[in-house]
């Protein structure tokens, strides 16, 4: 049948009628999520919404990256740590995914943004609560963040909140303590609310961890994860910084920053210092 009219056949027992079933736009509320591209430019640009649906669907996946790290924070907590790591792994690959997905914004000509850039007033990706949220989550703490959701209660809370805890690394810290790693009393009791600050006690830390690995197998690989998530971010941070680049040169950003040069100033940032700088340390004699 295919093979002659390369038409599939509709298999008799496929259902059609979903007056009183679930239907896949039902489960996944198609109406809402398809109805939430509304481009502000006049006369309406073709390619804003190439512009809209890349944020947005940045924005459902720093949705899942979020839901993940939580509950590796959480099971970190609770000494759960293989399960800990499955969470970082799907995280790495949905950041793996946001990375490639520059290559399709990079299709938008500067050109072609500058005709609707315009519309977008003071809006930008800085306002973006959930990656702060992320950004939080990992241990770049910035009370300074907090302003720019004043007038977003939600938003506010859950990042006052995220503030007020303590990240994924500091976790993950506590739970090395708990095995009966020599982690510094005043890393273990800093301040949560502050950026995590380099230790050189911690360094030493992962230096036996990473010289005696075969004893601590599951330590080992749980610091070479949180070594590919920092990597990972780094490269979203640096892809995004050369797309604007290439997109708006050196003018100044819509949320008011000074552009590039505020963005370069990311990549100098750090979520997890001691096991960068632990390479440094591998097969040196002291
Ligand atoms: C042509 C595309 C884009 C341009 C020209 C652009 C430009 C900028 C600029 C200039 C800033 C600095 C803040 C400001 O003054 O506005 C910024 C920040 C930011 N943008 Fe974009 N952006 C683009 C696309 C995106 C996309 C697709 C996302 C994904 C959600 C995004 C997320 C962010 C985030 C999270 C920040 C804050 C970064 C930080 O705090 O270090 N941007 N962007
Ligand atoms: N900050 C960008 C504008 C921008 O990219 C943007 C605007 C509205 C919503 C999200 C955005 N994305 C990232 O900053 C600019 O200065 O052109």
């Amino acid at each position: 049948m295919t093979a002659d009219s390369n038409t599939r056949a509709f298999d008799p027992g496929i259902v059609t009628d979903f007056r009183e079933r679930m239907s896949y736009g039902g489960y996944l509320d198609l109406d809402t999520l398809l109805s939430a591209q509304k481009p502000v430019s006049v006369p309406e640009h073709h390619d804003e919404l190439l512009f809209i649906i890349q944020h947005q669907t940045t924005e459902l996946w720093l949705k899942l990256v979020l839901h993940e790290l939580l509950s590796a924070r959480d099971l970190l907590r609770a000494d759960d740590l293989s399960p800990a790591l499955k969470r970082i792994a799907r995280v790495k690959h949905i950041q793996r995914t946001l990375t490639e997905q520059w290559s399709v914004l990079a299709t938008l000509t500067p050109t072609e943004y500058a005709e609707f850039r315009g519309f977008l007033g003071n809006s930008s990706g800085f306002q973006s609560y959930q990656y702060r949220a992320v950004e939080f989550l990992l241990g770049n703490k910035n009370r300074r963040m907090l302003s720019v959701f004043e007038n977003d209660p939600a938003a506010h809370s859950l990042l006052s909140d995220l503030l007020e805890s303590p990240s994924v690394y500091d976790e993950f810290l506590r739970l090395l303590a708990r095995s009966g790693f020599a982690v510094p009393q005043d890393v273990l009791d800093r301040d949560v609310t502050q950026a995590h600050v380099f230790s050189q006690e911690l360094v030493e830390v992962f230096r036996g961890i990473y010289e005696h690995a075969d004893d601590h197998w599951r330590e080992y690989e749980a610091c070479e994860e949180l070594v590919d998530l920092e990597d990972n971010f780094q490269l979203w941070r640096f892809r995004h910084l050369k797309t604007v680049q290439r997109t708006i040169g050196m003018k100044t950003g819509t949320g008011g920053s000074s552009g590039v040069s505020f963005l370069q100033k990311a990549l100098e940032l750090t979520f997890f210092p001691e096991l960068f700088a632990v390479r440094t340390e591998i097969g040196v004699e002291r």
